[in-house]
């Protein structure tokens, strides 16, 4: 079942403290192997939150009324925004002790999602736990407890960034690109 939070609102998470040398170093790791699988992994996880959330479709104008799994993974603008969610996320692996990176590259991530794509922000805390959900269960062996937990921090870390540029913002009510 699904359940969402009251429309319009931001959730807010603790922003969890930075990562050590060797979260960091899991990260990268455990990141190395899967994005030797991009592709497969991003449909993956994405087909996943489609399927589980189906609200998180009506953002989606070739797909918001399929329902059939295979049938979404053949979208192309489902395997396009896989394909951008990885790089995105490769960037910011690539970049975790660079804090203007990742500010920067969460900032264009956040402001085309809540100006122009007009996505409710829960979505992205929902993603996160889609994206840890799939890691654990396709690379089982690489995954453990403490990866999970550092990717866990990483996640919750993308997800604080994101809410507070939402607020900047205005969000609910964000401006409309015309004004
Ligand atoms: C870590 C999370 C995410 C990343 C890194 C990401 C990244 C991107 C990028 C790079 C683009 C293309 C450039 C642009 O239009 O701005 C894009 C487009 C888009 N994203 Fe995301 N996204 C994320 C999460 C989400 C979520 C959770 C949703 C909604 C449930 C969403 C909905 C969309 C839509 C509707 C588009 C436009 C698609 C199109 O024009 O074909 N994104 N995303």
């Amino acid at each position: 079942m699904e359940r969402m939070q009251g429309e319009g609102e931001v959730d807010h998470l603790e922003r969890p403290s930075p990562l050590t040398d060797k979260e960091r170093v899991m990260i990268q790791d455990s990141w190395a192997k899967v994005y030797q699988n991009c592709d497969d992994v991003g449909v993956a996880i994405l087909v996943r939150l489609f399927v589980n959330f189906p609200t998180s479709k009506q953002y989606f104008s070739q797909f918001k009324h399929i329902e059939d799994p295979e049938e979404l993974e053949q979208s192309s603008q489902l395997r396009n925004h896989a394909r951008r969610v990885m790089n995105a996320i490769n960037t910011l692996v690539e970049s975790l002790d660079n804090t203007e990176k990742v500010a920067s590259v969460l900032k264009l991530v956040g402001k085309a999602h809540a100006l122009r794509h007009k996505v409710e922000p829960v979505y992205f805390k929902i993603l996160s736990g889609v994206i840890l959900e799939v890691l654990g269960e396709e690379f089982p062996e690489v995954v453990t407890p403490e990866v999970a937990a550092a990717w866990t921090k990483v996640l919750a870390t993308v997800y604080c960034s994101i809410t507070a540029i939402y607020e900047e913002l205005g969000w609910p009510n964000v401006p409309t690109s015309t004004s």
